[in-house]
């Protein structure tokens, strides 16, 4: 069954990546952002509403910059990805040096990965979530180190990408690989075809 085109609400690579592999036509939409940072945290939210807002802020914002912009009318989809240890988000490392400290409290034990997407059409918010569990294997500081100064923590939640060489880290998952790299593509499929 065929889909309309969308737009792609992300400067991310990976959700662009990910939806032309299942074949969706989509355009991406460069909406300026506040910064490249991650979204604050709002007092006493959990975890799991927090990427949930985060991804109904993207899709919202993207709404308001058609609008502005006049472009053509078109279904949105925006996606947020957070890694969770012990109740503590962990967002995208400022540096080296923080990126080193997340991977060290990732190394040997498991910890969870959401990814909320939201798809924004004739005025209305769909959302979905993926929760998936990864498990790192003990890491020696020096693998810590020269994956810190390989640079590819940087720019990815938790410090690291399991489609890159991380994926030497993860010795099991239990739910959607496409949703840790930031797309479920399960979710976003289903979520894709109920509304459009
Ligand atoms: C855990 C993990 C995250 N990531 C990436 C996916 C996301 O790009 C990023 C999490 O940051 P997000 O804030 O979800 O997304 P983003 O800022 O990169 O893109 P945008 O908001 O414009 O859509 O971490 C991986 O690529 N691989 C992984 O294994």
């Amino acid at each position: 069954m065929s889909l309309p085109p969308i737009y792609l609400a992300s400067a991310s690579p990976r959700r662009r990546q990910l939806l032309e592999q299942i074949g969706i036509v989509h355009e991406v939409l460069r909406v300026p952002s506040p910064d490249g940072e991650d979204e604050p945290v709002l007092q006493n939210e959990a975890p799991a509403d927090y990427v949930c807002r985060t991804a109904r802020d993207k899709a919202l914002r993207a709404r308001d910059w058609i609008r502005r912009e006049s472009l053509a009318p078109r279904p949105v989809l925006a996606a947020d990805t957070t890694v969770i240890l012990d109740g503590d988000i962990l967002g995208k490392p400022a540096d080296a040096g923080h990126a080193r400290d997340m991977l060290r409290r990732l190394s040997g034990s498991a910890h969870e990965v959401r990814t909320a997407i939201v798809l924004d059409w004739q005025g209305r918010l769909q959302e979905d979530v993926s929760v998936t569990e990864v498990r790192f294997r003990p890491l020696a500081e020096a693998e810590i180190d020269a994956y810190c100064a390989s640079g590819e923590p940087l720019g990815k939640a938790g410090a690291y990408g399991i489609q890159g060489m991380a994926a030497i880290f993860v010795a099991h998952i239990s739910g959607s690989y496409t949703g840790v790299m930031g797309l479920p593509l399960f979710e976003t499929h289903r979520l894709l075809r109920a509304y459009l």
